[in-house]
């Protein structure tokens, strides 16, 4: 560190702060914090850090910065985000940072077609250049390259990775449906294994591993996800704030007045599944006008939707129809998918009483005999089988 130079020091809040080192101790350095003149405290000499000459310019990649250490890194990430340049690069790592906005033109077409073929560096950073840069590494190296996207509940890496899919589909795409079908794969992916957390509306619940499949023109010709660790607990249980799978919502919210007849359907209210946690659904203004009172939970009624640009649980069930029929299951498969969902649903509200004998067990109570009959018949089983394996 060089005399007269701002350095950063540690700040309980903000991570790091800019001062001036008034005194040098055996091992802790005395600072005076630029926007507190007069007033000092000490910094552990490892927690103290040059600081760049300038500390509102800001580098695409970190690699770039005079001094690169951990505050100078958090500061020209911090001051990137402050212009909604989200992205920088550590060399060729990404950094994202969520913007929780859409920031205009980031994503669209054109920002897709400018990336295709550029080396790393050559524009701005992006989740694009990366995923082109893994294009074109398999290509010239003729070896599956992999992106690892990692980081803490609600970064955005479900986002990310799904700018990932869509900007290898749309540029390397063969044109054949196959580039839609891996992209609507998510939708149904998210249905099924998302849910509204204290930290995440939309927080995935499980691990994924995404696969595209190039042939030997170097064209996208298939797709496969393999998932890790679903969160098969929420399924039971939520807390207050939180909710269960999404499907199980858009089912109520979503079903047509025939399938909802067919799977006995009914407001969260009444699934012990739901009840214990949050039991409003996800709607604008505008769409939760549509769904009827009875379809709705007595605290949706009370407090209203759920708000989120991202989730609208009415008409996500119907992009999940959409989305199913285009990954190409039939209308026989899909009314088996909602038999099993809402047939799990039935199954949490079957009551049990111990049966006081000495060797432990359970039976069920007579009153839950409607519910096993309708979870027997969605789930097409056998009524007293069901029951044996429920108690036995
Ligand atoms: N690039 C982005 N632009 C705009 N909004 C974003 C972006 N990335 C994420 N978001 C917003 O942040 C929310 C959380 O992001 P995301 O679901 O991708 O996080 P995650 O890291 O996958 O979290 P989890 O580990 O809980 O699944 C998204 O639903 C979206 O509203």
């Amino acid at each position: 560190m060089e005399d007269e130079k701002p350095v950063w020091a540690p700040h309980p809040t903000d991570g790091f702060q800019l001062g001036m080192i008034v005194d040098i101790g055996a091992d802790a350095l005395t600072i005076e914090p630029l926007n507190q003149k007069g007033k000092t405290f000490l910094a552990p000499m490892s927690q103290v850090f040059p600081a760049e000459d300038d500390v509102n310019k800001h580098v695409d990649d970190n690699c770039s910065l005079m001094y690169l250490n951990e505050a100078t890194l958090l500061n020209n990430v911090r001051v990137r985000y402050n212009k909604d340049h989200i992205y920088t690069y550590v060399a060729n790592i990404l950094i994202a940072v969520n913007p929780y906005y859409d920031i205009p033109k980031l994503y669209g077409p054109d920002a897709i077609k400018s990336y295709q073929g550029k080396s790393l560096g050559t524009l701005p950073p992006h989740v694009y250049a990366i995923a082109d840069k893994a294009y074109r590494d398999m290509k010239v190296l003729k070896i599956s390259q992999s992106i690892i996207v990692s980081g803490e509940s609600g970064a955005g890496k479900t986002e990310n990775t799904k700018f990932v899919l869509r900007y290898l589909t749309t540029t390397y795409g063969s044109g054949q449906d196959i580039d839609e079908r891996i992209v609507e794969a998510n939708p149904l992916l998210e249905a099924f294994g998302n849910a509204k957390t204290v930290r995440n509306n939309n927080s995935s619940r499980f691990g994924k591993f995404v696969e595209i499949h190039f042939n030997d023109k170097n064209a996208v010709v298939g797709g496969f996800v393999s998932h890790y660790l679903l969160e098969k607990s929420r399924i039971c249980m939520q807390s207050n704030d939180e909710r269960n799978y999404h499907i199980f919502y858009r089912l109520c919210a979503g079903a047509s007045e025939e399938l909802k007849k067919t799977l006995h359907l009914n407001s969260p209210d009444n699934f012990r599944y739901l009840s214990r946690g949050c039991t409003r659904y996800f709607a604008s203004k505008d769409s939760d006008k549509q769904i009827l009172q009875s379809r709705k939970s007595a605290e949706h009624v009370k407090v209203g939707s759920l708000k989120d640009p991202l989730l609208d649980d009415q008409g996500d069930f119907n992009r999940m129809c959409v989305a199913m029929k285009k990954i190409g299951l039939n209308d026989t498969e899909k009314l088996d998918l909602f038999r099993v969902v809402a047939g799990v649903l039935h199954l949490g509200n079957i009551d049990f009483e111990e049966t006081g004998s000495s060797s432990g067990g359970c039976i069920m109570k007579n009153q839950s005999d409607q519910t096993l009959k309708c979870c027997a018949e969605l789930l097409g089983l056998d009524q007293d089988d069901l029951r044996v394996s429920l108690t036995k």
